[in-house]
């Protein structure tokens, strides 16, 4: 990697406790502190690094024909409607665990002005993004192709991620301000309304799987009532050579339930059918995908959702992604309820949130199959886990 890459600055982190050892594909520290999106299109062709695995750059030539879930219905009590949009979801979600909603009630303006202030971090100088620089074995914060992290398939991308719990205080407004500066309240401001509305909206989906699931329709709601969410910014630049390079590899979210908005330039593909299809942006829909943790609380009903991010020579892409999470110490277990209707046997071992997320911090860069690794690592001898 040319040595210009590495802005070596001085590192808001706390030291690195060990790490346990190495039980997955987590290489050993990247290649160089900080690539932001100025360097990458200064570069006359993709950096080594950059370049993908042929099989994870294979195209999407077919569209996706996602349900595309109008919710007015189910925020109205509409009985039929609610049925309807719970049998499109649990089609989808036992198939690949993707499907878009309209009329969930956010605010379309929120929407945007989040979007709007995306930039205004993204565009800063390096040494800027550097101060809310992500560190080690935490997924809060900035990130540049997490060169930090890794030394190869990096990723065609910046992110900002915060962390989000809903309480007295305005966590994500107090981090912006604390951490950015004044000229960053705004922003922190924009953005801590646009975590509130994506909670809410989660809570209200989690009821609907849960209808979906025949099971008790507060379950899951009441699980994640006190969730410890996660909002992930996606900064894509435009890439010289996009048929080499990724902005998000193949995987499936670790975390329970992704609200996903997306811009108008196509990125985002999942894998249905044994193929990669691409998800056309809807202008006012919101993208919502099953991650891991929600499967497990499923036990593997609903799939956990396999997609990826490409990136293209003409224009940037933004995304912004909540992750919900259930908060730290909660046991991932699937109702009772639900094994006794499907007659299952458990999938796998009860586990915490905050045991998985240090997991694909420290030992296992996620990607398709994490949480079979988690939960193989887990009933392995050394961590003594049962089914
Ligand atoms: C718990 C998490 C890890 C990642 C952010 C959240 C949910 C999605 C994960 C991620 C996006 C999956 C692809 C690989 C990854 C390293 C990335 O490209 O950002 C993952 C995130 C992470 O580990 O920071
Ligand atoms: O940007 C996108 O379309 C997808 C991003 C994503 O999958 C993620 O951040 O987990
Ligand atoms: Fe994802």
């Amino acid at each position: 990697m040319d040595s210009s890459a590495s802005v070596v600055l001085s590192s808001p982190c706390a030291k690195l406790p060990n790490l346990e050892g190495n039980h997955g594909n987590i290489e050993k520290g990247g290649v160089a502190p900080f690539i932001d999106s100025a360097f990458l299109q200064k570069q006359s062709q993709v950096p080594t690094g950059f370049v993908w695995p042929e099989a994870d750059l294979v195209s999407a030539h077919q569209e996706l024909n996602e349900p595309l879930v109008d919710l007015e219905g189910f925020f109205k009590g509409d009985v039929v409607a609610t049925e309807n949009a719970a049998k499109a979801i649990r089609s989808s979600c036992v198939s690949h665990g993707f499907f878009q909603v309209t009329n969930h009630g956010v605010d379309l303006n929120l929407i945007k002005l989040a979007d709007d202030h995306l930039d205004k971090f993204f565009k800063l100088p390096v040494e800027e993004k550097a101060k809310v620089k992500r560190c080690p074995g935490s997924p809060y914060g900035y990130s540049g192709s997490h060169a930090d992290r890794f030394s190869a398939k990096l990723p065609w991308k910046e992110t900002l991620s915060f962390a989000f719990h809903q309480g007295p205080n305005p966590v994500v407004a107090d981090f912006c301000k604390s951490k950015l500066g004044k000229d960053f309240e705004e922003t922190g401001r924009v953005y801590q309304k646009y975590c509130e509305a994506m909670h809410n909206l989660a809570l209200s989906i989690t009821e609907l799987l849960a209808i979906s699931l025949k099971v008790d329709r507060m379950h899951y709601r009441e699980f994640f009532e006190d969730a410890h969410s996660i909002l992930r910014c996606n900064f894509y630049p435009t890439c010289q050579e996009p048929s080499l390079s990724l902005g998000t590899g193949p995987h499936c979210d670790p975390i329970s339930l992704t609200i996903l908005y997306q811009d108008q330039v196509r990125g985002l593909d999942v894998f249905v059918n044994n193929i990669w299809q691409t998800v056309r942006p809807i202008q006012g829909a919101l993208v919502i995908n099953i991650g891991d943790t929600f499967s497990a609380l499923t036990n593997g009903m609903y799939k956990s959702c396999l997609h990826r991010a490409v990136v293209n020579s003409q224009k940037e892409r933004r995304s912004m992604a909540f992750f919900l999470c259930p908060k730290d110490d909660k046991v991932v277990k699937p109702p009772e309820d639900l094994l006794r209707i499907e007659g299952m046997t458990r999938k796998f071992p009860d586990f915490t949130w905050s045991d998985f997320l240090r997991f694909t911090q420290y030992n296992y860069r996620p990607d398709e199959t994490t949480l079979q690794k988690f939960s193989n690592w887990l009933l392995s001898a050394d961590n003594n886990k049962r089914l």
